[in-house]
């Protein structure tokens, strides 16, 4: 028996396509979130933070919610069909008045991205903020004095770092070899940084 695909879900598909995505990664605190929130201002795109809606996911105590919680409390990855399926909903709610995605914090891994090609589209590019371990250690200890999240204390930023590092160098030579990687330098001013990110995104408008 064939895989059955209704025709509205060809529509959404078809919708999704034609957006454009742009995967926005970087170490924990290399000013992602500051990043897509500029961005949003100036070119209206809609940005979805993946950490965002993990992190809401567990706030409503689903048993979803239940099953990552530890798991990012302690820096870890999150099972991918999970964080896929929270960003694909979230996707299609917007995807009727949308100019365009950012997708923060998206892919983690190699097979992250596979996936949502497959489930999704491909991302237009690729935009990597880029700054030293030390730079992110000291931006999430100054975060972490307002952020009351539970992962922005010592112990577990050694293991999201960690956890970055491992992940990112194959999934940086995977875009980079099919052209989309973008990199923007971000040990400087927030502004400066978005400057460089203006750059890459006036081009694919
Ligand atoms: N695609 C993703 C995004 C997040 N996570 C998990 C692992 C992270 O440790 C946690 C929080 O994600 P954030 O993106 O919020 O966390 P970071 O530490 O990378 O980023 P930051 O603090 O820079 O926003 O959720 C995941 O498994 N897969
Ligand atoms: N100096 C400097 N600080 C930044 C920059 N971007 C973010 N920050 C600060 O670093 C912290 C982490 O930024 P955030 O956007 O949450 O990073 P994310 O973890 O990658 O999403 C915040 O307290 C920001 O104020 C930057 O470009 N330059
Ligand atoms: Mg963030």
């Amino acid at each position: 028996m064939g895989i059955c695909v209704s025709s509205d879900e060809k529509a959404e598909r078809e919708k999704l396509k034609k957006t454009k995505i742009i995967f926005v990664i970087g170490g924990p605190g290399s000013g992602k979130g500051t990043q897509c929130e500029k961005i949003v201002a100036k070119y209206g795109f809609t940005h979805l933070s993946t950490g965002d809606l993990l992190r809401a996911e567990v706030a409503s105590n689903s048993p979803t919610g239940s099953q990552i919680k530890d798991i990012m409390q302690n820096g870890y990855l999150v099972p991918l069909e999970i964080v896929l399926k929270l960003l694909r909903n979230a996707m299609l709610q917007k995807i009727n008045t949308c100019k365009g995605f950012l997708i923060d914090g998206y892919p983690r891994e190699i097979k992250q991205g596979l996936e949502f090609e497959k489930m999704i589209a491909p991302p237009t590019i690729v935009l990597i903020i880029t700054c030293s371990a030390d730079t992110m250690k000291q931006r999430i200890m100054k975060r972490a004095a307002t952020s009351s999240r539970a992962d922005d204390n010592e112990a577990t930023i050694v293991n999201r770092l960690e956890t970055y590092f491992r992940s990112t160098d194959p999934i940086i030579a995977y875009y980079e070899k099919r052209g989309l990687l973008r990199k923007v330098p971000a040990e400087g001013d927030a502004d400066v940084v978005f400057n460089e990110c203006c750059k890459v995104i006036d081009i694919i408008l």
